[in-house]
């Protein structure tokens, strides 16, 4: 049985999540869109019927007891720990603003006080089950890497360091930590964030960024050691239709989420 939800923002992942669920409006009892004031009636032109538009958190009815960012790093702190401190669960997708400690500590203790949840949707990337069964068993190392088409990393620091336009082929963009890459590539890199806080944290996670001017898709891959053995893991995933640096998987972990999967990590 779903629940009331809100989405803050409405960009690509936040529709692509709207159009699954009001296929099932029945088992949904209610589906609000939280957007930056003075946008509600820009938004209301673009919602389906039934879905309510908002522009503060005040105006969500107490039965909404999820409330879920799809709306970039800033809007994690913005409504993070108000929407926790109304007593309704917090989901995010841009976990890479938890890079940042202090904003970090804050959710957790919001949501301790609150007694409400504090969840990460598994993102674009798959295999957490392999990273958090091996984190059990003493997870020693993780790496991450991203590659995809050369214009997904426009408006990036790749951008600033290498002509995107005529790279002859695979290039690494970046290499280093999650936490480095969290906060440098906030578009782009929540990925690493996700798979640094189910496993071996920020600094251990290592990660290497990829433009391939020859590619169609984003691909995601996952490697690790552990007392168990090792793993591997990659997924390929189309650029989400209204945004190249989005994979269109990103949505789905959500809508899988809301159907009663495992699809988030629960970080309090
Ligand atoms: N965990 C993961 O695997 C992934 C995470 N992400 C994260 O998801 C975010 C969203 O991705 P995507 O849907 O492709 O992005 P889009 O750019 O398509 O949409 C973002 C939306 O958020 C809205 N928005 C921005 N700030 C606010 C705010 N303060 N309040 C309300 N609405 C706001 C924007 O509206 P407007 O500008 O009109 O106000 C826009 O509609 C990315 O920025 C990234 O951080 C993305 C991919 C994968
Ligand atoms: O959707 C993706 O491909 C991953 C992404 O943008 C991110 O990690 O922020």
């Amino acid at each position: 049985m779903m629940q009331s939800i809100a989405l803050i923002g409405y960009g690509g992942t936040a529709q692509t999540v709207v159009q699954e669920l009001v296929k099932e409006m029945g088992t949904t009892r209610s589906i609000h869109v939280v957007v930056r004031p003075g946008k509600v009636e820009q938004y209301n032109a673009m919602v389906p019927p039934g879905v309510h538009v908002i522009d503060h958190l005040d105006l969500l009815p107490d039965h909404v007891g999820l409330v879920i960012e799809t709306a970039g790093h800033a809007a994690v702190s913005m409504y993070g720990r108000l929407v926790l401190s109304q007593g309704r669960d917090f989901g995010l997708i841009s976990s890479g603003a938890l890079a940042d400690e202090t904003l970090l500590k804050q959710l957790r203790a919001a949501a301790h006080e609150s007694g409400k949840r504090l969840l990460v949707f598994n993102g674009a990337m798959a295999a957490m089950d392999a990273l958090t069964s091996a984190k059990a068993a003493g997870l020693q190392t993780v790496c991450y890497t991203g590659i995809k088409p050369a214009r997904a990393w426009e408006g990036t620091p790749a951008a600033e360091q290498f002509d995107l336009s005529t790279l002859t082929g695979p290039t690494v963009i970046f290499e280093g930590s999650a936490r480095e890459v969290a906060l440098a590539y906030p578009k782009n890199a929540n990925v690493a964030a996700t798979v640094a806080l189910a496993g071996i944290g920020m600094e251990k996670t290592s990660v290497r960024l990829i433009a391939d001017p020859d590619a169609l898709v984003n691909r995601h891959r996952l490697d690790g050691t552990s007392p168990l053995g090792r793993f591997e893991f990659e997924t390929e995933a189309l650029p989400s239709a209204s945004n190249p640096k989005t994979s269109s998987s990103t949505a789905y972990s959500i809508v899988a989420y809301l159907r009663g999967g495992p699809n988030a990590l629960r970080l309090a």
